[in-house]
């Protein structure tokens, strides 16, 4: 594994699932990087990402550096033969070769401006730092994908499933903010790999990007969608089709313990951070339904898996 920005950099999907779980079950230090740096780059906020990341790292031997690149770095210039005479004062063609001179491995966190869907879509950033950096690039959530999150989806859902063949229902839920559709993109195209029965459940006009959900069938009624499902995964995102916009839905989405009366008494997810009674109520959240402290957990074991599968490409 040379980078890992995509799911498609994943080829052997159940062994790096099982060696997350053996790493996890192990939970013991190593030298896999030992003299090795680990350099993340955060354009937004973090609190899972940063710190599991930290952790498998230094689980692995690492040294690693952290930075608000969004406000402790000079403001980068993405576009080639720019004539940076405004407020940009740095080139991503400097900072990826610098960076990949300190650095052994490099991870970005950069969200889509939800503004520009042909610009967002471009990976713009996350696909710079690929271009001229000379070392592997991690995505830690970029405009279109959450690669990171996607892999702890999938071994949380391996550790808690009991059906032969689980139904999974991502479930669109309201929230104050226009979010990217990133996680429930690489949670998508996750399923789309597992053997399971997945059904994606959104209000009208939020329907995800065609060209991931492909045939995955789309229930505009999520009671509906709910019934007999073993996981429920909420997440909200803004509209694709009217591009980064929060349309005005009448139902309420919000996933509550009456919603879950038709389920298998189905485990609920979030990627967190997650708003309480917007988002999931609360009398789910504080139930035995919720696994997204566990879920959480899971997080510092499936980039120690990935980290590591870096460092031994590089040996
Ligand atoms: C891992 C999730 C990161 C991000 N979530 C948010 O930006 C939530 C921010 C908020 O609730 O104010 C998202 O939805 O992609
Ligand atoms: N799920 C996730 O990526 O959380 P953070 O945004 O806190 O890193």
């Amino acid at each position: 594994m040379k980078n890992y920005t995509t799911l498609a950099d994943i080829h052997d999907l159940d062994g790096l699932i099982g060696e997350a779980r053996s790493l996890k079950s192990k939970n013991t230090a190593s030298n896999t990087g030992k003299g090795k740096t680990l350099g993340m780059l955060f354009f937004n906020p973090s609190l899972r990402t940063r710190l599991s990341t930290e952790k498998a790292a230094k689980l692995l031997g690492m040294e690693v550096m952290v930075m608000n690149a969004d406000k402790d770095g000079w403001a980068l210039e993405f576009e080639d033969g720019a004539i940076m005479n405004s407020d940009k004062a740095e080139h991503i063609k400097e900072a990826a070769a610098v960076l990949s001179q300190y650095c052994d491995i490099i991870a970005v966190r950069a969200f889509p401006g939800l503004k520009d869907k042909e610009k967002d879509e471009s990976e713009y950033v996350l696909n710079s730092f690929k271009k001229y950096a000379s070392v592997p690039v991690v995505n830690l959530e970029s405009a279109t994908g959450h690669p990171l999150q996607a892999l702890t989806d999938a071994m949380t859902i391996q550790e808690f499933n009991k059906a032969e063949k689980a139904k999974v229902v991502l479930s669109w839920a309201p929230h104050p903010k226009a979010l990217p559709q990133s996680v429930a993109n690489s949670f998508t195209e996750m399923m789309q790999r597992l053997d399971v029965d997945f059904v994606i459940t959104n209000p009208e006009g939020y329907d995800l990007d065609p060209d991931i959900r492909k045939d995955v069938k789309v229930e505009h009624d999520q009671e509906k969608a709910f019934k007999d499902a073993d996981f429920v995964y909420v997440k909200n995102w803004s509209s694709y089709e009217n591009y980064g916009q929060i349309l005005d839905i009448k139902e309420n989405w919000t996933v509550n313990q009456a919603k879950l009366k038709n389920t298998n008494n189905a485990k609920v997810m979030h990627c967190l951070p997650v708003r309480r009674n917007v988002v999931i109520a609360d009398n789910v959240l504080d139930s035995e339904n919720s696994i997204v402290i566990q879920q959480a957990n899971n997080r510092t074991y499936a980039a120690q898996a990935v980290l590591k599968r870096i460092l031994e490409c590089r040996k």
